[in-house]
């Protein structure tokens, strides 16, 4: 383990201790696990896939943590901080497990992509570039297995690769990311390049951004009881501090329990805030109850129902996106199934990476439905999201959508969409039930024919309404004719489904010369009958 020698923490203040949070994503068998045990000095839970517990509940691919340790460097310098904790989040790299990477990438500061020198860029690379250009601002490229390549044309070869990696990062939100060769478990001798890699690592970590106010949340990765202790939940504080003694709630469960000791990476501290990696026990709790998830401050989580978020759609999912139909979402930890309906508003689009301003859905707007959502980049589209079950999370969560079960092309992009919640309705809450309030509007157009004039303001229809049709729902509603003149509905005209038209002005010329004289009479030309057009629109929901 550990290229970099152990920097000495005997006796120093957990408190004083900057943790970051890096994720090592990649491909499946890109040597992730390799390169997090070549940079680590401290294994944590299910670390390097055989951590004691996950064996025994047989998880073998899970999030694995570790960790290194290092004096802080000039750019992280943070007042009462002293080391920096580079805490590694490895990811796992199979397609089925994408949403434990989804979760692991939304606690990340920066985000390390392993490439195989000799594939370059395969289907979960790009899956989990798509993940960090959601989830992070950070980028470091890590080309692993270089001792693969033959010597003599080992550097020809990382330049070429190099060359295809660079293009393609250039059309992503990282530009120019660094990117570092490494062989972080050769066949034979010691891994390469980690020293190099450990280095630029540093220098692109990010000054970390905590967000200390508001009330406390946590992801849970793994829970396990410890004789004689209690129970331990291992996560990330996403928000707010904790305290030995604080009340926490597990919010699925609706369990209250008080914070009896914590850790970071097996040395007691007192307190914690955003951003650190902790353990917390307490008592009387079932580990096999959980094991991904929420804890938060009680009473500050809700068990969402539907929400609207405002979305944008991946631009490399291929695939069609259509209202109503089911799609997988994450929030947080948890990935289900939801219904989705797609609509947009006429203003530019919002930035998704924070909660979108106040008022940025509004209810006296109309919004337009949308059968499919698009890449349209001129204007801010929303999806409501309607759970098939009640889904723990905060109302302004990061949310993606993905077709995670889709039979296709397993080289083809499974991520579909991504957003930002916006408003959220709760079953113990009915004051958020917003969502009749908002208007979502669909224009429809039904076409009928003009059967014959009846006065120079009245013509007689037909191929609209069938004869169970109830006309008082139709009437003084507009239509257009296709020659131009516009009028309204009068109301039926006998049994059979046919209608009057009034006309808001006489008839005109070209519409008079192409329909029939005569009841008897068809058509004028029969291939162009007179069409009569009437434009409806539909409210999704509306309750003004
Ligand atoms: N030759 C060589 N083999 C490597 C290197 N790094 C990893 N490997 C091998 O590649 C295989 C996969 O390595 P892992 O570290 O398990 O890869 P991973 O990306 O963590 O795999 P998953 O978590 O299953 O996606 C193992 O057999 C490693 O020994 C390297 O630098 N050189």
């Amino acid at each position: 383990m550990a290229a970099a020698a152990a920097t000495e923490t005997a006796g120093v203040d957990p408190g004083a201790i900057l943790n970051l949070n890096v994720g090592v994503l990649g491909h499946v068998d890109s040597g992730k696990t390799s390169l997090a045990k070549a940079l680590s000095t401290v294994a944590s839970t299910a670390a390097f896939d055989k951590n004691p517990q996950s064996k025994a509940r047989g998880i073998t691919l899970d999030l694995g943590f570790s960790s290194f340790m290092l004096p802080l460097p000039a750019h992280l310098q943070v007042p009462g901080k002293e080391l920096l904790q580079v805490t590694l989040v490895d990811c796992p790299g199979h397609a089925s497990l994408i949403k434990t990477i989804i979760g692991g990438a939304q606690i990340i500061d920066l985000m390390m992509l392993v490439i195989d020198v000799q594939k370059g860029i395969q289907t979960q690379t790009a899956e989990c570039l798509i993940i960090g250009e959601i989830t992070c601002d950070r980028l470091v490229v890590v080309i692993n297995k270089v001792d693969m390549l033959p010597e003599g044309d080992r550097e020809k070869q990382i330049e070429k690769m190099k060359l295809r990696l660079a293009k393609t990062f250039a059309q992503t939100r990282f530009k120019n990311p660094p990117m570092i060769t490494v062989a972080a478990n050769p066949g034979s001798g010691s891994p390469q390049g980690i020293e190099n890699l450990m280095d630029q690592l540093v220098q692109a970590l990010p000054r970390p951004a905590r967000q200390v106010d508001g009330p406390f949340q946590f992801a849970v990765d793994h829970c396990f009881p410890i004789k004689g202790q209690g129970t331990v939940l291992t996560g990330t504080i996403t928000r707010g501090r904790v305290k030995v003694d604080d009340m926490i709630e597990v919010p699925h469960l609706q369990v209250q329990r008080k914070v009896k000791s914590m850790q970071m990476f097996k040395r007691p501290v007192t307190s914690a805030v955003q951003g650190d990696r902790l353990g917390i026990c307490v008592t009387q709790f079932d580990a096999s109850s959980m094991e991904r998830g929420i804890l938060a401050a009680p009473g500050s989580m809700r068990a969402v129902t539907a929400a609207v978020a405002a979305v944008r759609r991946i631009r490399f999912y291929k695939q069609a996106l259509s209202s109503r139909t089911k799609i997988h979402v994450s929030v947080g930890h948890h990935t289900l199934l939801a219904t989705v309906l797609f609509f947009k508003s006429t203003q530019p689009k919002y930035e998704l990476d924070g909660p979108l301003p106040e008022g940025a859905l509004d209810f006296d707007t109309e919004y337009a439905f949308c059968d499919e959502l698009d890449t349209d980049e001129t204007c801010q589209q929303y999806a409501v999201l309607e759970f098939a079950t009640p889904v723990m999370c905060s109302p302004t969560s990061l949310v993606i959508g993905s077709r995670l079960d889709a039979q296709h092309d397993a080289s083809a992009c499974r991520l579909a969409f991504h957003g930002r919640l916006h408003a959220i309705t709760s079953e113990a809450d009915p004051r958020t039930s917003w969502l009749p309030s908002i208007r979502v509007y669909r224009d429809r157009v039904r076409e009928g024919t003009v059967e014959r004039v009846h006065d120079d303001y009245t013509l007689v229809c037909r191929d609209m309404f069938t004869k169970e049709t109830d006309m008082n729902k139709f009437a003084y509603k507009p239509i257009t004719l296709s020659t131009g003149d516009t009028g309204m509905i009068e109301g039926a005209f006998g049994q059979s489904g046919k209608f009057k038209v009034r006309l808001d002005e006489p008839l005109s010329q070209a519409a008079r010369d192409r329909l029939p004289k005569s009841r008897k009479q068809g058509p004028v030309i029969p291939d162009e009958p007179v069409l009569v057009a009437l434009h409806l629109r539909k409210y999704q929901f509306a309750n003004k």
